[in-house]
């Protein structure tokens, strides 16, 4: 194991009935990277997610934190101590403002204790991602691509030091798509650890340190992203086959 690393996944497995969606799954994330985890609808992905963030307990294996076992920590324990996601399909009040949307992940996140506080940090979260001048517009009125770009406020409104993205690149315009590897860049410079998941490969490959390939539950290859991209069994298992590649 190494001590330098912010999070790490210990040969973690996790079985839902017949199906073993994660096998012997191990990696270290590393302070300040970017970590892109790919590989073929079904292969597990977002069950790793769910494990990392508390939502599904592995079978086997264990998640560390910061260099403590976390394993039994709930997803609202993960929160607060710094571990934050978002969804794929993305799940704001839509009833609700942005500032409102943004600040009640300030205020059940890790810092702000006092609704002005957590309102305060949420208008300049969402001067960050870009929304500055849509602070009272309703969740239910925007386009797709601002509807990732307040997901990931929401998420970044908890003051996470390990964010997970899942598939935030995903069904965006090219524009879309631009603006928020831009905002994921920007993230990455302000000192958080990030894994994102993710089916653009031009996006995910351009913006990721390292990459991860996931292929039924298992970890099919490891590398940057240039060798990955080169690597047979990759391209054989997934790359070739993927419309985006
Ligand atoms: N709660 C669950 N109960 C039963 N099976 C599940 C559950 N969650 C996921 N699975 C199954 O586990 C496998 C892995 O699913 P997962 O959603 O993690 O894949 P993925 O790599 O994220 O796929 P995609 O790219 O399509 O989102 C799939 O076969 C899926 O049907």
């Amino acid at each position: 194991m190494n001590n330098e690393s912010v999070l790490q996944v210990n040969t973690v497995s996790k079985r839902f009935g017949g199906l073993q969606a994660l096998k012997d799954v191990k990696f270290d994330l590393a302070p300040n990277e970017i970590l892109g985890l790919i590989g073929p609808n079904g292969a597990g992905k977002t069950t790793l997610f769910n494990v990392i963030a508390g939502v599904f307990k592995p079978d086997s294996g264990s998640i560390l934190y910061q260099n403590k076992d976390v394993t039994k920590f709930r997803p609202d324990k993960r929160c607060k101590i710094g571990i934050a996601r978002t969804f794929q399909i993305t799940k704001p009040f839509n009833n609700m403002n942005l500032v409102d949307n943004v600040s009640v992940g300030a205020y059940f996140g890790k810092q702000h204790t006092s609704i002005s506080s957590a309102r305060k940090r949420a208008e300049e979260i969402l001067d960050f991602v870009g929304m500055g001048d849509l602070l009272d517009v309703e969740a239910k009125n925007l386009s797709i691509g601002n509807r990732k770009k307040l997901e990931l406020a929401r998420a970044l409104a908890t003051e996470p030091e390990v964010l997970l993205l899942d598939e935030v690149i995903g069904g965006l315009t090219p524009t879309e798509g631009n603006e928020v590897v831009e905002i994921i860049k920007k993230i990455k410079q302000s000192g958080v650890s990030i894994i994102m998941i993710e089916h653009v490969m031009k996006a995910v490959m351009g913006v990721s340190d390292r990459m991860i390939v996931l292929n039924y539950g298992q970890i099919l290859a490891e590398g940057t992203p240039k060798e990955i991209a080169e690597n047979p069994q990759v391209i054989e298992a997934y790359l070739g086959g993927v419309k985006h590649a």
